[in-house]
């Protein structure tokens, strides 16, 4: 199946792009189920959707969440969790109860456990109808890095040295940055009904060439999205600087 790829000219026309599809979807689906990404490229997603709640009042009162992944050992109120950068950036602007919004549990002490039940839990909430992703500069998918199998449910992860190296700029030091985390595995991906990945910025061209070569391998995990029916990529001139203008409309191969 074809991935659809959408150009945009900059990072908030993509990011508008991204809100709009998510603001029909909780139209359309009031109870939706939203399946949602932390890192930069998904902040300007956020921002657009806070403004249209407050603006336009999207209510958001019946939607449940689940996230893509949690680092493991920090918990909601570390400032560097994926739990406090979901409060901070987009729940606390919207009206969604905050009990209707998941992300695995970093401090679980059973973390075996912890992606099991994060596995029942997608289940009991009847699946993902959208998920969001952004692309690792390795091509990864939440943090399902080069290798996985596309068979893989929620499990832990050892993060690779070029991801926590991504993610330092976030950290006072490389060395703050945990080695471990829980994220959906790239099955669980792959069983949402409808999936949108971002791409904004030069330095995700590589990863994007490759995505739109069009070989599947678990040595890019982003490369399972050719096995789902209904893809969509939005990325921006930069994100897409290698990939030649006429192949950059429309269906992807
Ligand atoms: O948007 P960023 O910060 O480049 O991160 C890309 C991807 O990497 C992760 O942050 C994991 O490292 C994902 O959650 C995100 O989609």
């Amino acid at each position: 199946m074809a991935l659809k790829l959408l150009e945009t000219a900059d990072y908030t026309e993509m990011s508008r792009r991204a809100a709009d599809i998510i603001i029909k979807e909780v139209k359309e689906k009031p109870n939706a189920v939203l399946g949602l990404a932390t890192g930069s490229t998904v902040l300007g997603v956020y921002r657009e959707l806070a403004a249209d709640h407050r603006q336009h009042g999207t209510s958001y009162r019946h939607v449940r969440t689940v996230n893509l992944d949690e680092y493991v050992g920090l918990g909601p109120d570390h400032p560097n969790s994926y739990r406090y950068y979901m409060n901070h950036h987009l729940f606390t602007h919207l009206d969604i109860p905050l009990h209707e919004t998941h992300v695995p549990d970093g401090l679980a002490a059973d973390l075996d456990e912890e992606c099991r039940r994060y596995e029942r839990l997608i289940d009991e909430l009847g699946g993902i109808d959208l998920q969001l992703l952004g692309i690792g500069r390795n091509g990864h998918i939440g943090f399902n890095e080069p290798g996985t199998p596309f068979s893989s449910p929620t499990h832990v992860v050892k993060l690779a040295p070029l991801t926590r190296e991504a993610n330092a700029r976030f950290f006072p030091s490389l060395d703050d940055v945990p080695r471990y985390a829980i994220t959906m595995g790239i099955a669980t991906i792959l069983r949402s009904r409808r999936i949108v990945l971002l791409a904004s910025g030069e330095e995700k061209a590589e990863a994007i060439a490759r995505l739109l070569e069009g070989v599947v391998t678990p040595d890019l995990p982003a490369s399972a999205l050719h096995l789902h029916p209904d893809v969509t990529i939005i990325a921006d001139c930069e994100a897409l600087s290698l990939i030649p203008k006429e192949k950059r409309k429309g269906d992807a191969p």
